[in-house]
């Protein structure tokens, strides 16, 4: 059997059009299977929470309909990495499914995972912040400016407006323009590895799971799927102007020859500010002043992809 999480408010109504077309399917008719749909948010995490600890002998799949924002409280409810998790991208900006390369329409999607086709391992990224429990990411997490462009974007009225038309990432554009006159660098300790080094005038710390954020954008061009090591890129002491032009070429990856990026690996990380900071996790935001980030060495198994 399998159970369908649907978000209905995900992509203004894209998750809900989807799950509907579902249903009228041959395929959907033919399989065993039971449907929730989230009614707030949080909602997804205690669905899937109840749901792995039912220990359904004959569970073949959780299917997600949602976006970015959906995977992630899925991701954060399953209490069992065995239990298979297929997504139908239905949201705004879809970055996890561009990361593991889900690009077929609906139906196609839910053949592919009835047919038990294509399977991946894929490794969560885990977080501390300021001492809780641990939480884990499934794209990223970053501090600093892309945090308040996200919070920026998250409040502005454009958002919606931008993704209805499908040009979401322009509401990012727009929000970056906002933050930039009033953002002020921070001096951030970051611990790699056990080895402490402070950035002086640091702009912005991103540790990525793949290589999409904000809809579309490589914000860490050659970040692979793998257990264990995650990519860190800072970007630091650079003129307003100059992250203007940096943030236009986000979009080709080529942002990461400037000289004011830095592209590290670890396993671990530990960022420590002396006051509060934004931080942004899979698009959602917050504030904190110290973060340790790992990575998962068990993976969970995505299906929907194409191969
Ligand atoms: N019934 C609901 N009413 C309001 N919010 C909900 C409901 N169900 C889920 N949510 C919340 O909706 C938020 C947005 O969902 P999601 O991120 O999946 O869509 P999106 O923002 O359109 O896509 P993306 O993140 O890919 O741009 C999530 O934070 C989730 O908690």
């Amino acid at each position: 059997m399998y159970i369908f999480i649907i978000n209905v408010v995900a992509g203004n109504g894209r998750g809900k059009r989807i799950f509907k077309k579902i249903q009228k399917s041959k395929l959907y008719q033919n399989i065993t299977s039971d449907y929730y749909i989230t009614e707030y948010e949080g909602h997804a995490e205690e669905i899937v929470r109840f749901v792995s600890n039912q220990n359904l002998v004959n569970l073949k799949a959780i299917i997600v309909i949602g976006g970015d924002g959906t995977i992630y409280e899925v991701m954060n409810g399953l209490q069992d990495p065995t239990i298979p998790v297929a997504f139908i991208p239905g949201g705004s900006g879809n970055d996890f499914a561009r990361g593991l390369l889900i690009k077929r329409d609906p139906i196609t999607i839910l053949k592919h995972i009835v047919q038990n086709k294509f399977k991946k391992p894929y490794w969560l990224g885990n977080y501390w912040v300021d001492g809780t429990h641990r939480k884990s990411f499934v794209n990223s997490i970053g501090f600093g400016f892309d945090a308040e462009i996200a919070k920026q974007a998250n409040q502005s009225w454009y958002k919606k407006v931008f993704n209805y038309l499908h040009i979401g990432t322009l509401s990012y554009v727009i929000a970056l323009i906002h933050v930039l006159f009033r953002f002020k660098p921070f001096t951030v300790d970051l611990e790699v590895d056990g080895e402490v080094r402070t950035i002086n005038e640091c702009w912005m710390v991103t540790i990525a799971n793949h290589a999409f954020y904000g809809g579309g954008m490589k914000i860490i061009p050659g970040a692979t799927i793998q257990p264990r090591r995650f990519p860190v890129l800072v970007i630091h002491q650079i003129s307003k102007w100059k992250i203007l032009g940096l943030f236009l070429t986000v979009f080709t990856g080529k942002h990461i020859g400037f000289k004011e990026v830095d592209l590290l690996e670890a396993t671990k990380i530990k960022i420590s500010t002396s006051h509060n900071i934004e931080y942004q996790v899979d698009g959602q935001t917050n504030q904190c002043q110290t973060c340790t980030i790992t990575k998962n060495s068990e993976s969970v198994q995505i299906m929907g992809m194409d191969n």
